[in-house]
This record gives C-alpha cells, structure tokens and sequence, in this order.
C-alpha cells in the first residue's frame, strides 16, 4: 500500500454544543483550532508528539485518542496503518465543553484519509461523519468540527445526517480552570424529563436557528434551556451562577457543551469573568476541519 510520504497538517476546530436548547443536535464551530500532522515512516514505529493542552496527561501511543481514530478510519477504508509520526499542537481545553474530544477524533479521521491517496472516494464526508459519531456518542460537536459554521445534527436509527447553516457571529467564553469531564456531566441527566419542558426546548430551538440566521435581538429568549443545564449545575456552579448572572442583565449566555465554559453571544464582555478564568474572544469559524 502506498500513503502519501509528504508530511500532511490538519487543523481542526474548537466547538460549542447544544448552545442551550439544543441538546446533542445544535453547534457550532468555534475559531479556535489544534492542529495534527502526520508524516509517514518506514516500518511500523508509531510516534507520537503533543504541545499544549494535555501535554502532560494523554497517552502517546495506540490509545491516543487522535491514533484511535486514525485507525478507525484506515480500517474503514481497508488499509493497515503505517509508521508513523503524529505531531499534534493543541490549542483546545480538554474536558471544558469546547469540543477537544470530537476535535481530535474528527482531525485524525480527516487526516488518515488525506495520507492514502484515493482517500476521499474510500471515505467521503458523510461516512467521516457517522464514523466520528459512532466513535463521539453524539453528533452534535463531530458535526460541527467538521462541517464548520453552525449545524443542526440529527440521529435515524443510528445513521447521522447534518444541515449546516452559513452564520456569522460573535462569541466569548469564558472557561474555568477546572475541568469537568463530558461523561460526568452526561451522567446527571435524568432518564426522562417533563412534557413542558421538552416542547419548551423545541420552541426555543426552533427560534435559535431563527435568531441565528435573521434576528440576533431574539437570540436570550432562544438561548433558554430546561433539559439540560440545571441538571448539570451542582458540577460546575460556579459557571451557573456566571450564566445566571449574564442571562439577568441581558446577555445571551449558555453552557457550552457539557461545560463548564460558559459561552456568550457578543464581544466586550470581558468585564464578566471571574477571578482565575481564561476570557476567549472569538467568532463561529465557517471552516470545519482542514486539510492545509
Ligand atoms: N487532542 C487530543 N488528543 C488526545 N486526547 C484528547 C484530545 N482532546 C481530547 N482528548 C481526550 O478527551 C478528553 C476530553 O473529552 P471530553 O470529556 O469529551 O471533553 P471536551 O468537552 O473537551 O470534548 C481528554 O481528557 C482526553 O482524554
Ligand atoms: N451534547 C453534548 C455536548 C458535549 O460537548 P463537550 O464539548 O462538552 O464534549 C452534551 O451536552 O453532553
């Protein structure tokens, strides 16, 4: 089998899921972004190199979560991986709510493709998706990692689908120093939740996309959320009482992800943070991830 033998980067981008009522289905890409590249070795050796967020904490070798994922897809698209140096420069918080996991699980399927020359016949964009979510658990930020702009992510008995929508927009976050991990907060959300606040949820999902695409003025009423944020509050309260905070006087704030950064629609809201917190000004980045 023959790869691509030129060093091959992917820059992949940060996301922000459910951006309140959109539990598991909306997100955005955020213009924020690590950056992967591989370079194909003689023999089997695997190589792994990591600056910046988790330097000290992943593993460097097949349990990688970007290797996983590589290998997940060559073995998709039927090739054995090669030697390899993986080269990953991380700018993404892991375990904040900013999408680190889907990032570096999007990045290295994106990448494997792009060392095997017929890559993207092999592997198109719909079945990077549903290998990205197959591997996630949930659509919403692997949607948005590699589509970019924001997207609206749906499951049909277990095949993934996307509708991605064109929009600019400011964006700050603030993220804290503690991180709390997805499968954490995932496991304090009640089974079943009540009648009124699901079709609560769906009427401000529908009016986010509204807001969104036409109608910035509608974007606090939009961003509400009853499924899911106050379940998760008693792990990370002190992003809750931030949200409420903004949310009072007039912000449109939300939980990002599964938190605990909390995300704000607009600039020039510096002033909001805590003590110790990290302020990142950003906007929706319209590029998923990128060959480069
Ligand atoms: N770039 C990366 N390289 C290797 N592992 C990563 C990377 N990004 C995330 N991870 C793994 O995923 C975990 C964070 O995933 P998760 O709890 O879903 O939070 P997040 O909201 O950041 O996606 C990290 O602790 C790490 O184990
Ligand atoms: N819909 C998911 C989103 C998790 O996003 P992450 O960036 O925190 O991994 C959820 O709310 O659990």
């Amino acid at each position: 089998m023959r790869f691509v033998e030129a060093p091959v980067t992917v820059q992949v981008p940060a996301s922000s899921a459910n951006l309140g009522p959109g539990y598991d289905s909306l997100g955005l890409a955020l213009a924020v972004h690590d950056e992967l590249t591989a370079e194909v070795l003689p023999g089997e050796e695997l190589r792994v190199e990591v600056s910046g967020e988790g330097e000290g904490d992943v593993p460097r070798d097949e349990e990688h979560l970007v290797v996983q994922a590589m290998d997940a897809a060559f073995s998709l698209m039927g090739v054995p991986r090669p030697g390899l140096t993986l080269r990953c420069t991380n700018r993404i918080p892991h375990a904040r709510g900013m999408g680190s996991s889907s990032a570096a699980i999007v990045g290295g399927i994106v990448l494997a493709r792009a060392l095997v020359p017929a890559g993207t016949e092999l592997l198109g964009d719909g079945a990077a998706y549903q290998l990205a979510n197959d591997i996630e658990g949930h659509p919403d930020n692997v949607a948005a990692a590699m589509f970019g702009g924001v997207t609206i992510a749906w499951t049909q008995a277990a095949v993934v689908d996307v509708q991605r929508l064109d929009v600019s927009a400011p964006v700050t976050l603030f993220v804290p120093q503690d991180a709390v991990a997805t499968h954490v907060a995932r496991g304090l959300l009640p089974v079943q939740v009540p009648h009124a606040d699901a079709a609560a949820n769906a009427a401000r999902a529908a009016l986010l996309v509204a807001a969104l695409l036409v109608d910035p003025a509608r974007l606090l009423p939009a961003t509400e959320d009853r499924l899911h944020q106050g379940y998760r509050a008693p792990a990370m309260p002190d992003s809750h009482k931030l949200l409420r905070q903004m949310r009072v006087e007039g912000v449109p704030a939300v939980i990002s992800g599964a938190g605990p950064t909390v995300l704000a629609f607009g600039h020039g809201l510096a002033d909001w943070a805590p003590a110790g917190w990290t302020v990142v000004e950003t906007e929706v980045a319209s590029r998923g991830a990128t060959v480069v």
